[in-house]
């Protein structure tokens, strides 16, 4: 028979030292498995070799009769007396040829890949599965290098060949994921062949080890990572909508996020109260000197709304960006977009510095911005041509944009474009 398919999705990678008081791995372990871990690693710095073959032999017997691989974090040696199913190494650990013929064919090994350099070696190999990070800040890894951020891991992906699964791991949490998989998309086992390729799951430290609950942190985990791929099966019907967007609306509800809003004079006071209505908070400020505090305040939980409506100069907007492009989810509404080459300009310059998560527009102003020609009556829709394309279509365009699919001039290895900093 052959073995079960390797399940990445929620790859947890453990840190004693991360515990809260008075809680033991082993039932952390336990209870993260029970909520949707799907892979553990030991990864434990500072212990010694018989300390960490005790706690692999203790761990291993829990992940063994919950069904998960075990891998051990660095050492090959210690998963060979542990006997549990495979590595993971880094560049400084043993060569990746060696770990194989010591452990065998059936192990998994997966190998850490921080750039393009990295990754080239990495093919070569042939690993069980590529882990790619840091994403974003961590605190749990000290040498962790530079960050690659959504568009530095996309640039990855991109080179990855289909067969060799991928995860994403620092930083990685409950309230940066849903983001992450709007720039990054997470692969559907069920669809494997698709371009470009996907994450195949998140490994996490921290957001699971540090919680008091994380057999529900790790279920809160598994609902965003089953809606995002929901998201891509179309299933529009309200039966099914609604329960994808509960667990959002009710995360908005325990952990209210900050919304800055650029918005125009016409939908201002109607935008800051729609936002207080599902429990945010709004902030209204086209004011450049608060731009960087605003992006860091409610302990980072923000998120930016731009609204192009009444522009008149670039740069609030710009800077807006800089201070939350790379930390903070970004929706922009290129209104009236295609009604004026000005407003054309504004959108593109705007879309092309890569920053923007979510495009929420009509007919006419999606299509503008994908480069077609419309002409629009003001910022109510499409003009004569209106109509044609139904929401599926819109809607794909709108998640390729925010993707930066189909622009052959974009780099996503490059920082977004800015004005200043
Ligand atoms: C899944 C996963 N990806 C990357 C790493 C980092 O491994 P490494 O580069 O060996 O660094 P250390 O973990 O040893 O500090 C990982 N552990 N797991
Ligand atoms: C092991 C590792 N490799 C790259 S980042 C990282 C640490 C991830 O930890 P966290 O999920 O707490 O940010």
């Amino acid at each position: 028979m052959a073995p079960p398919r390797l399940d990445l999705s929620l790859y947890l990678v453990t840190d004693s030292s991360l515990l809260p008081l008075g809680r033991s791995l082993a039932d952390h372990v336990r209870a993260s498995i029970k909520g949707g871990v799907t892979i553990v690693q030991l990864r434990e710095k500072t212990l010694g070799t018989a300390a960490f073959i005790k706690l692999g032999k203790e761990i291993h017997a829990i992940t063994k009769e919950l069904g998960v691989p075990l891998l051990i974090n660095d050492r090959v040696d210690v998963a060979k007396v542990v006997g549990c199913e495979g590595v993971h190494i880094g560049w400084d650990d043993i060569d990746y040829e060696s770990a194989r013929s010591l452990l065998g064919p059936d192990a998994i090994i997966g190998l850490s890949v921080s750039n393009h350099d990295q990754l080239v070696l990495a093919l070569k190999a042939n690993p069980t599965y590529l882990g790619l990070g840091p994403v974003y800040a961590t605190t749990t890894k000290p040498d962790a290098g530079a960050l690659l951020g959504d568009l530095g891991v996309c640039s990855l992906l991109e080179k990855v060949p289909e067969h060799i699964p991928t995860v994403a791991i620092g930083g990685i949490n409950l309230v940066n994921l849903q983001s992450m998989f709007l720039k990054i998309g997470l692969q559907d086992p069920r669809t494997r062949s698709r371009k470009p390729k996907l994450l195949d799951g998140i490994a996490i430290v921290s957001a699971i080890i540090t919680s008091m609950e994380p057999e529900k942190t790790c279920r809160e985990f598994k609902g965003l990572i089953s809606s995002s791929r929901a998201e891509s099966t179309w299933d529009r019907s309200v039966a099914k909508l609604i329960p994808l967007l509960l667990p959002s609306l009710q995360r908005v509800r325990t952990c209210p996020p900050l919304i800055h809003h650029i918005t125009n004079h016409v939908s201002s006071s109607l935008s800051a109260n729609v936002t207080l209505a599902v429990g945010a908070s709004p902030i209204m400020s086209d004011n450049p000197a608060e731009f960087q505090d605003l992006a860091a305040l409610n302990n980072g939980i923000v998120a930016l709304v731009l609204n192009m409506g009444t522009f008149s100069d670039e740069s609030p907007f710009m800077l807006a960006l800089d201070a939350h492009g790379l930390m903070n989810p970004v929706v922009f509404d290129p209104v009236g977009c295609g009604a004026t080459t000005a407003r054309r300009k504004f959108a593109e310059a705007i879309m092309y510095t890569g920053c923007c998560n979510v495009i929420k527009g009509n007919e006419g102003e999606i299509l503008s911005i994908a480069g077609e020609k419309v002409v629009m009556r003001g910022v109510d829709g499409a003009g004569q041509d209106g109509g044609k394309h139904r929401e599926r279509e819109l809607a794909e365009i709108c998640s390729k944009l925010a993707k930066n699919e189909g622009r052959p001039d974009f780099d996503p290895c490059k920082k977004p474009k800015l004005t200043r900093r």
